[in-house]
């Protein structure tokens, strides 16, 4: 199955790409091993903050506008310690919660939306236009498009665009009939967010969707989540018919129960966990994010500390991800080594690159 972009970029932009230089890994594994055209197959990880030519002006300040409102004081001085922290060790992407904007209908601008093809009946898509006017100079998209490649470790995870095994756990979903109703999810690594979605619209009580990159949250994850919960309050019209209203009240409400965070996993942790009043998730739903072993301690520790003692994680990975090194059986041999979780093979996809579903739970749940 051929990868789907939910994004194109003005094709201004695109011809103006430069080359990038080493550092960059391609993922797209369903046809051919890439090609790491680095010399070790690494790039120095930059740290916390998107680096400033990556990204366009003030956009870096406007999430961390956001993210102060949203925190109370003494949280947003534990941040800013972790800011410093980040600064010196450029390992770690700072984590940020991203506000729901108030007029819905702006996230959706310059946006086309589509149904989701195949049989996930039921979920919007959006097909985001990346404007030359918006995002100026070099970010994420162009060095993407520029490397040819689907990754660029530490700056830019993949979440731009929909990854096969998203499709394998949608499947699942449907065939093993999930339950979602009264449950507390993530969508770890959500890029476009479609889980989540799902989740939510499953009757979830509340959805948190965590992506390494601010960009793909605000131009993807959220434009997704409102396309699919789009009927707002206009103004509270008094004439309006009652099921219209009721509709316009639970798409409220929907929105109302998802929130949204990019960052580092291990600054992700440490940010929902300052909450006084966090509860762990009953549900982490986690597609093609297994791909890079440096990552898995700070995957494992997530799971450890953000998953209920009697939760699960349902993750969709391939076999093997080549030129990154990644895959289930490394993961699962660095689970079991741990000795904190079990894993059970919920199903293996068997055509054209091998996918696994997996279930993850404590070993000793309480
Ligand atoms: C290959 S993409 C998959 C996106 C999406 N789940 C899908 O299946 O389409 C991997 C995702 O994992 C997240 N990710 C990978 N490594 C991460 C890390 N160390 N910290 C935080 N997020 C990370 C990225 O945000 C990225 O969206």
């Amino acid at each position: 199955m051929a990868f789907q972009f939910n994004f194109s970029i003005e094709e201004d932009v695109e011809n103006k790409l430069t080359p990038l230089g080493d550092g960059t890994l391609t993922l797209d594994s369903s046809k051919e091993p890439p090609v790491s055209k680095s010399q070790n197959g690494k790039q120095d990880r930059k740290c916390s903050a998107e680096p400033s030519n990556m990204l366009p002006d003030g956009f870096w300040e406007s999430s961390m506008g956001n993210a102060a409102s949203s925190e109370d004081t003494d949280n947003a001085a534990d941040r800013s310690g972790d800011r410093e922290a980040c600064e010196k060790q450029p390992f770690l992407r700072v984590a940020e919660e991203h506000v729901m904007p108030k007029d819905l209908n702006k996230v959706l601008e310059n946006t086309v939306t589509e149904m989701l093809p195949g049989p996930h009946v039921n979920i919007a898509v959006v097909k985001t236009v990346l404007l030359k006017e918006k995002f100026p100079g070099e970010n994420i998209v162009s060095r993407s498009f520029s490397s040819h490649s689907d990754l660029i470790p530490g700056i830019y995870e993949g979440g731009l665009k929909i990854w096969e095994c998203t499709f394998d756990l949608l499947t699942y979903f449907s065939k093993a009939k999930v339950r979602f109703a009264g449950q507390k999810v993530l969508d770890l690594g959500c890029g476009s967010g479609l889980l989540g979605i799902t989740a939510s619209k499953g009757g979830a009580i509340e959805v948190h969707f965590q992506d390494y990159n601010s960009l793909v949250i605000d131009e993807v994850t959220l434009p997704n989540v409102v396309a699919n919960f789009p009927l707002q309050d206009e103004g509270g019209d008094v004439n309006e018919p009652e099921g219209k209203r009721q509709r316009k009240l639970k798409a409220a409400r929907e929105t109302c129960k998802c929130r949204f965070f990019s960052g580092e996993w291990s600054e992700f942790c440490k940010l929902v966990l300052s909450e006084k009043l966090f509860a762990k998730y009953d549900l982490i739903l986690t597609s093609e994010t297994i791909y890079n072993p440096d990552y898995y301690s700070a995957l494992h520790e997530t799971f450890l500390r953000l998953l209920s003692r009697n939760g699960r994680v349902l993750l969709a990975s391939k076999a093997h991800y080549f030129g990154v090194g990644g895959g289930v059986h490394l993961f699962q041999k660095f689970v079991e080594e741990r000795n904190v979780f079990e894993t059970k093979t919920l199903e293996i996809i068997d055509e054209g690159l091998k996918r696994f579903l997996l279930e993850i739970t404590f070993k000793y749940p309480s």
